[in-house]
């Protein structure tokens, strides 16, 4: 793959053009909002007819913005502001997770909804993309709080979400626990217990097997896919990885079954390199203890800018938004950046790392493992009869090889990169199932 070959424009007048975007959807100071709308506006030339209804992309079709207001534990009132966004229901109801972090804004949800979107018409699951979050860090509140917060959360945001409406799951900061007090605020609210209102819940309450690991397993098998396609072998290869939680520790765990050795690891609380490899299953016990990958034994510390250094194959953003950049993206030395986070790279990063010859893997394939089984959790709620975990990771390699084969596909075809790939193979099916549903709106 290289540059963009000439793209066909697309033809017929979109029935909502000449309309100027309002300002809170202006590109310009959006960050992660104004990224994805630079990827739509790359894959645009690509979509021939559908590409009228591309403006259908370019806004969520609903946003809600809720105040949470708690009572802390020692008596007072504190307010937190909440949201929940559904980007686009064209193939089916909302899906995506939910954070909580004290950066969260109502522009970084709108994005991090429209990546659901993309996503899930990516592996071909019928959803449309949704996401949702808290502006608060949870690690300030008791254990009490973080349960009132989510329940009130759940309260307001009760109005849009359900089994067939919008089915939250976890991110950021959020896990089992988290669902499970949603699942039951939820199912108090309506009257009956509602377990397929979320995903990512205990076992024990209609949980799947195997969706704690999902989303670092599909980054493993994705991996695998691309590293067979540069002819890179595993066995032996070094892998960089920033995030430490969910999605990376499980990414460490399995690409080390496949014979990868993690020589750095980067978290909120420092960042830890050993050029013979980390122990995974030592740092993630050190994680579970210390809340951070820092004061590691046995590793050096590095400081956190040095990261983007590190001699490696390949490289696993797992955490947030925007950590490669333009100031960065020049200094990576991996042969290829696996996205486990959604957004990690700018539009502008991204075009270096492709002149420098290094693939990026987009996160709305490389972590769509997580929302794949989310959907297995949903189909198995809705059946009230439940797989085991070697078919579901049967089905979920399946799902993701083909999507990934596919993408890889239409990306020789146009030589565009993976993500303006993954981006035609999604667009096409939301606006193709759009236009289906009535060219009237
Ligand atoms: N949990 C899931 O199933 C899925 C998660 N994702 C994405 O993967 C990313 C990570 O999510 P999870 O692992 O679930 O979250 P998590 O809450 O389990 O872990 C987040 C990790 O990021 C690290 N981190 C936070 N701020 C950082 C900073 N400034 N610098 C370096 N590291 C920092 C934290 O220390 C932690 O290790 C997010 O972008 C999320 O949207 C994508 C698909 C599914
Ligand atoms: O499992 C899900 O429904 C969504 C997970 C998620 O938030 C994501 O893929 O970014």
């Amino acid at each position: 793959m290289s540059s963009p070959s000439a793209p066909t424009a697309a033809t017929g007048p979109s029935p909502l053009s000449g309309h100027a975007l309002p300002s809170y959807l202006d590109p310009a100071h959006l960050g992660p909002w104004g990224d994805y709308l630079q990827q739509i506006d790359r894959v645009a030339p690509y979509l021939g007819p559908l590409g009228r209804w591309i403006e259908t992309l370019k806004r969520p079709k609903r946003s809600l913005i809720v105040d949470v207001p708690i009572r802390l534990d020692d008596g007072r009132i504190a307010h937190f502001e909440g949201y929940r966004v559904q980007h686009n229901t064209s193939r089916g109801p909302g899906k995506g997770g939910v954070r909580f972090h004290q950066d969260v804004t109502l522009a970084e949800v709108m994005a991090l909804a429209a990546w659901m979107s993309i996503k899930n018409a990516a592996v071909n699951v019928p959803y449309g993309g949704a996401k949702g979050g808290i502006r608060v860090d949870p690690k300030t509140l008791s254990l009490a709080e973080l349960e009132r917060v989510t329940r009130r959360y759940t309260s307001e945001i009760g109005l849009i979400i359900g089994p067939t409406k919008d089915i939250p799951a976890p991110d950021v900061n959020t896990n089992e626990r988290v669902m499970a007090w949603m699942m039951d605020t939820y199912s108090m609210n309506v009257g009956e217990t509602a377990t397929g209102v979320v995903t990512g819940k205990p076992i024990d309450l209609g949980g799947s097997l195997g969706r704690r690991e999902a989303t670092g397993r599909g980054v493993a098998i994705i991996c695998t896919e691309a590293a067979r396609h540069i002819g890179l072998e595993l066995q032996g290869a070094r892998v960089a990885l920033q995030g430490f939680g969910n999605v990376g520790s499980v990414s460490a765990k399995l690409l080390a079954q496949a014979g990868v050795r993690t020589v750095a690891v980067q978290d909120h609380g420092g960042t830890v390199y050993h050029g013979g490899g980390l122990d995974v299953a030592a740092l993630t016990a050190h994680v579970a203890a210390h809340g951070s990958v820092a004061g590691f034994e046995g590793a050096q510390a590095l400081p956190s800018d040095s990261f983007w250094d590190v001699e490696c194959e390949i490289m696993v953003p797992a955490a947030l938004e925007r950590q490669i950049t333009e100031a960065n993206a020049q200094r990576i030395r991996a042969r290829m950046v696996i996205e486990g986070a959604n957004g990690p790279t700018t539009p502008a990063a991204d075009d270096i790392l492709n002149e420098r010859g290094i693939l990026v893997i987009p996160d709305v394939i490389a972590n769509a493992g997580g929302v794949t089984v989310s959907y297995f959790e949903w189909v198995q709620d809705f059946s009230s009869f439940f797989w085991n975990e070697e078919e579901i990771n049967q089905r979920l390699a399946q799902i993701l090889r083909g999507a990934f084969e596919a993408i890889w596909e239409v990306a020789s075809e146009h030589r565009v990169s993976l993500r303006t790939a993954t981006f035609i193979v999604a667009c096409r099916r939301i606006l193709h199932a759009r236009e289906l549903r009535g060219l009237y709106p």
